[in-house]
C-alpha cells in the first residue's frame, strides 16, 4: 500500500517534471537555449575552481611545515601566503563571477517559464465551463495559481542551479578521494552521504504530509475570509460579524496546528543530519590523523581531507534544505497542472466555421437540459425568435428562464433537441463567432474595478471616446457620468459597488449598445429599479432592441407587454404562448401573474400617495402653527 503511494508520488513528480521541461528548454526561443547552454557552462567552471580550495589549503600547510619543496621560481617563504590569498580570495571571487553569471544568464529562462505558465493557467481558466467556476471557490483558485508559479521558480532555481552543481562536486570529491587517497575513504563518503539524503528524503516526506495539510488549511481559511468579506453587506444585515470571524478563526486554528507541526518536525531534521553528517566526518579525520602518524599523510593532507569535507557539507546542508522546497513546489505545481488538465466541458467541434449571421433569426427545437443529470430543468422547449422581432420569457423564479439564456451563449450545452441561429446549430460554429453576435444585458451587471469608460469600452476597447460617451448618452447614463466629479474617470470600485443598481445597468446597457450585436439578450434588465428609473431604462432598452432580434426575459410583466410573443414558462415547459392581450383572455397563469403584479403595484402605489398625504399633512399643520 504504502509502495504504492509512493511510486504513485513519483509517478506525479515524473509528469510534473516533463509537464516542466518544455518551459526550460522552449522550442521556439533558441535565445533562451543558448542561455541555459551558457549558464550551464559557468555553473561546471564554478565547481571545478572550488574543489581547488582544499589543494590551495593543503600546499599552504605542508609548505609551512617544510614539507613542500617549493617551486625555483617561488621563494620558500611566499608559498603559504600565495596558496592563502588564492584560496580565500582569488577562487571565491572568480567562482562568484560564475555564479552571478550562471544566475543572471538563467534568470530569463526562468521568469519565462514563469509567464508561459501563468498566461496558460489563465487562458485555461477562461475556456473552462461555467459549471467549474459555479463550483469552484475563487479565493482557493487564486491561491492555487499563485502557488503554483512561485513554484516554479523554486523548481527552476533549485534544480538547475543547485541541484545539478551539487551532484557535480560530488562525483568530483569522490574521484578526487579515490586517486589520492584510496577507496575506503570513498566507501565512508559514500555511505555517509547515501544515509544523509535517505534520511533527509524520509523525513521530508514526513514534513511534506504536514505541509499539505497546512496549505489546505491556508486555502480554506483564505476562501473564508474572501467569500466573507464579498458578502460583507450579507454579514451586516443579519449581524453575523462574530460567527464569520468564528469561522475564520477555525480554519486558521488548523493552520496554526500543522504550522506549528512544521517547524518542530524541520528541528527533528536538523538534528538527525547532524548526527550523520558529524560520525561520518569523525571517521575520515580519525583515519586521516592515524595515517598521519604512520607518516603515511602529511598534516597537508590532513588539512585538505578536512578542508573537503567541511565544503562537502555546504551542498548538503543545501540537499535536505533543496529536496524539501522541490517537493514542495512540486506539490504546488502539481495541483495548478491539475488545473490545467481539467477538461473544457463546452469545446469548438475540430473544424468548426464562424457563424455566418444573415438577419439572426434564433430558433429553439426541442431543447431538453439539466444541470444535474436527475433534474431536468427544460422538458422540450420550442419556440422561434424572428429575425428582428421581440420574444419575452416569463415565468415563476426557478422555472428556467436564465437557463434558457446560458444556453443560448453556449456556457453549457443541450443534451437533446437544438439551438440555431439563421439555421445553424450553435454546437457546430465557433464559440467566439457565437458570443461575437449576441449582447447581453445580464440580471446581476458585475463591472470591473476600473474606470466607467473602460467598463462601457469593454463591449467595443476599439470604440473612441466620442462612441463610448455616445452609447452612454443612448443608455440614458451619460448626464450622470458628465455631472461626477471625475466623469469617465471616475473608479466604480469592487464589482462595480460603487454604482447603484440602475446606473450598473445602464452601463452593462451602454456597453451592449458599443457591441452592436445582432442578437441581443436581455435577462431581468429591469428588476429593482424604481417606476422613473425603469422607464428611462425602458426606452434606452427599445432603442437598442429596434430592429434586432430580441429574447427578452423578465419577471416585470410591464416590460414586455409590447413583445411580439410572451412565452410562459412554468416547471421547464412551456405552460402558454401568444401576445400579452390574448394571454390575459386565456385566463391562465400569464393573466393570473399579471393581476399578482397590478394588485402589488397599486399597493405600492397606494402606500406612496399615503406618504406624500401624511407629508403635506405634515407641512400643512406646520403651517398652520406657524399661522
Ligand atoms: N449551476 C446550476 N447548477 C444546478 N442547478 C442550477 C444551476 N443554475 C440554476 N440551477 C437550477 O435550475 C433551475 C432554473 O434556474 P434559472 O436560473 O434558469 O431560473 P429562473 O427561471 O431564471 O429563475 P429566477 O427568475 O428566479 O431568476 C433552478 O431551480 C435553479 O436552482
Amino acid at each position: 500500500m504504502a509502495d504504492k503511494t509512493v511510486s504513485a508520488e513519483s509517478g506525479s513528480t515524473l509528469r510534473t517534471l516533463a509537464n516542466l521541461w518544455p518551459y526550460m528548454w522552449p522550442a521556439d526561443r533558441a535565445d533562451l537555449k543558448v542561455r541555459v547552454a551558457w549558464a550551464t557552462l559557468f555553473l561546471v567552471l564554478a565547481k571545478l575552481i572550488l574543489v581547488l580550495v582544499p589543494y590551495f589549503f593543503k600546499w599552504a600547510t605542508d609548505a609551512l611545515v617544510g614539507e613542500l619543496q617549493p617551486a625555483d621560481y617561488i621563494p620558500a617563504v611566499l608559498v603559504a601566503p600565495v596558496m592563502l590569498v588564492l584560496a580565500y580570495n582569488v577562487v571565491r571571487i572568480v567562482q562568484l563571477g560564475f555564479n552571478q553569471l550562471r544566475d543572471a544568464l538563467f534568470a530569463r529562462v526562468g521568469q519565462h517559464a514563469v509567464r508561459q505558465l501563468g498566461y496558460r493557467t489563465f487562458v485555461h481558466m477562461h475556456k473552462l465551463s461555467l459549471r467549474f467556476h459555479l463550483e469552484r471557490r475563487t479565493g482557493g483558485l487564486s491561491r492555487i495559481i499563485e502557488r503554483g508559479v512561485k513554484g516554479i521558480e523554486t523548481i527552476v532555481r533549485f534544480t538547475i542551479l543547485n541541484t545539478a552543481p551539487t551532484v557535480l562536486e560530488f562525483a568530483l570529491t569522490a574521484i578526487i578521494f579515490w586517486v589520492t587517497y584510496g577507496w575506503i575513504y570513498v566507501a565512508i563518503i559514500a555511505a555517509t552521504v547515501w544515509l544523509y539524503t535517505w534520511f533527509t528524503v524520509r523525513a521530508s516526506d514526513w514534513r511534506i504530509a504536514i505541509r499539505r495539510e497546512m496549505n489546505d488549511s491556508d486555502t480554506e481559511a483564505n476562501t473564508k475570509a474572501i467569500d466573507s468579506l464579498l458578502n460583507y453587506e450579507t454579514v451586516k444585515y443579519f449581524n453575523n460579524e462574530k460567527m464569520e470571524a468564528e469561522r475564520f478563526d477555525r480554519s486558521m486554528a488548523r493552520y496554526e496546528d500543522a504550522a506549528t507541526r512544521t517547524w518542530t518536525s524541520l528541528g527533528w531534521l536538523n538534528f538527525g543530519q547532524g548526527v550523520i553528517f558529524g560520525v561520518g566526518m569523525a571517521a575520515v579525520m580519525a583515519m586521516s590523523a592515524w595515517e598521519v602518524s604512520r607518516g603515511t599523510h602529511t598534516i597537508g593532507d590532513f588539512v585538505f581531507v578536512n578542508a573537503m569535507l567541511m565544503q562537502l557539507s555546504i551542498p548538503l546542508n543545501f540537499i535536505g534544505f533543496i529536496y524539501r522546497e522541490i517537493r514542495q513546489a512540486m506539490t504546488d505545481i502539481e495541483q495548478m497542472f491539475d488545473l490545467l488538465d481539467v477538461k473544457e466541458e463546452v469545446t469548438d467541434r475540430d473544424g468548426a466555421s464562424a457563424l455566418a449571421v444573415s438577419d439572426g433569426k434564433v430558433t429553439f427545437d426541442d431543447v431538453h437540459f439539466s444541470y444535474d443529470a436527475n433534474r431536468p430543468i427544460l422538458k422540450g422547449i420550442s419556440f422561434e425568435v424572428p429575425a428582428g422581432k421581440t420574444v419575452a420569457i416569463v415565468g415563476p423564479s426557478g422555472a428556467g428562464k436564465s437557463t434558457i439564456s446560458r444556453l443560448l451563449f453556449r456556457f453549457y450545452d443541450v443534451q437533446q433537441g437544438s439551438i440555431r441561429i439563421d439555421g445553424q446549430d450553435i454546437r457546430d460554429v465557433t464559440q467566439e463567432s457565437l458570443r461575437a453576435a449576441i449582447g447581453m444585458v445580464p440580471q446581476d451587471t458585475v463591472l470591473f474595478n476600473d474606470t466607467i469608460a473602460y467598463n462601457v469600452r469593454y463591449g467595443r476597447p476599439s470604440a473612441s471616446e466620442d462612441e463610448v460617451a455616445q452609447a452612454a448618452d443612448l443608455a440614458q447614463i451619460g448626464t450622470f457620468i458628465a455631472a461626477l466629479p471625475d466623469g469617465y474617470r471616475t473608479m466604480v470600485g469592487e464589482r462595480g459597488l460603487k454604482l447603484s443598481g440602475g446606473e450598473k445597468q445602464r452601463v452593462a446597457i451602454a456597453r451592449t449598445i458599443l457591441k452592436a450585436p445582432p442578437v441581443l439578450m436581455l435577462d431581468e434588465a429591469t428588476s429593482a429599479l424604481d417606476t422613473q428609473t425603469e422607464q428611462e431604462i425602458q426606452a434606452a432598452l427599445d432603442l437598442v432592441s429596434r430592429g434586432r432580434t430580441t429574447l427578452v426575459i423578465a419577471h416585470r410583466l410591464s416590460t414586455v407587454i409590447s413583445a411580439d410573443e410572451i412565452i410562459v414558462l412554468q416547471d421547464g415547459r412551456i405552460a402558454e404562448r401568444g401576445r400579452h392581450a390574448e394571454l390575459l383572455v386565456a385566463k391562465g397563469l400569464y393573466a393570473s401573474m399579471w393581476d399578482r403584479q397590478r394588485e402589488a403595484t397599486e399597493a405600492e402605489e397606494k402606500l406612496r400617495r399615503a406618504r406624500e398625504t401624511d407629508e403635506m399633512g405634515v407641512v400643512v399643520r406646520r403651517r398652520i402653527s406657524e399661522v
